[in-house]
């Protein structure tokens, strides 16, 4: 994926991307600053075109599909809780909104229809919200829109669900409460699941596999076995060495 190509700021983000990621793999992504990370997830997702290349879902080549087609099958959180959620609507007509995803509706009968189904959703959620369908988003704590947000791209299961440092804006606590919920949403409805994050314990603690990046490449891949016996030392070590490695590979080509 090249950004600006033939201009003085022609930048290469991702640099011969060879990717399979498995049904049901939860994947921690990790790397410094302007590794990639964030493009890797632009160019699944499609809010950038690719430059080269091709991305597959389901057998499917989605390569030149639109990126609000991909969102019917690709969920995606960002580190911002104000992405996501429509702040003037109520909780209950975002998640209508959220339900009736790339569809035709009108947003009065669905909501009526689906009442119980999105309060036994929110109780699931447990933070509260499941008796406040009528309260807008906008009025929210960061933590609780997140938890939201994380509802609605999940309230429909994706073949997908793509979790862009979703929890780097929010207190430690309430960090864990949102990384602990994407988990168990993740696992119970077997969603194939990828997420960046800076923080190595998060990226130790969840998922079965930690890709490393770095200059536009995945310079690690960290299966199951592997990573069940590391500890964040042992990550760090890996992470540090990879780097360097790679570093070498440059200077050589
Ligand atoms: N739209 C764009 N136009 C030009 N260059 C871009 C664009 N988006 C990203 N880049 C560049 O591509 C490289 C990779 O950026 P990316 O955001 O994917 O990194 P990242 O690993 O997500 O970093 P961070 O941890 O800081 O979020 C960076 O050098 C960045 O400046």
């Amino acid at each position: 994926m090249i950004f600006n190509e033939g201009t003085i700021n022609e930048k290469k983000a991702l640099d011969h991307i060879d990717l399979t990621v498995n049904e049901g793999d939860f994947i921690t992504i990790i790397g410094s600053n302007g590794a990639g990370k964030s493009t890797l997830f632009q160019s699944i997702s499609g809010a950038v075109d690719i430059t080269g290349g091709s991305v597959i879902l389901n057998d499917h080549d989605i390569t030149d599909t639109k990126e609000y087609i991909r969102s019917r099958h690709i969920g995606r959180l960002f580190q911002d809780p104000l992405k996501g959620t429509a702040p003037s609507m109520t909780i209950e007509e975002n998640l209508a909104l959220s339900f009736s995803r790339g569809k035709h509706f009108s947003l009065r009968p669905v909501t009526h229809k689906y009442r119980k189904y999105f309060i036994d959703a929110l109780k699931e959620l447990d933070i509260g919200l499941e008796n406040r369908l009528d309260t807008k988003v906008g009025t929210l704590s960061g933590g609780q829109r997140q938890a939201l947000t994380l509802l609605m791209a999940t309230l429909v299961t994706p073949q997908l669900l793509l979790l862009d440092e979703h929890t780097a804006a929010l207190d430690p606590g309430t960090s864990k409460k949102v990384l602990a919920l994407s988990e168990k949403i993740a696992k119970e409805n077997h969603i194939t699941t990828m997420m960046i994050t800076h923080n190595m314990e998060d990226a130790l603690r969840y998922g079965n596999r930690i890709l490393i990046m770095k200059d536009g490449k995945i310079i690690s891949d960290i299966k199951e076995e592997e990573k069940k016996n590391m500890s964040v030392e042992d990550l760090i070590r890996v992470f540090t060495q990879s780097s360097e490695m790679n570093d070498r590979m440059l200077l050589r080509n």
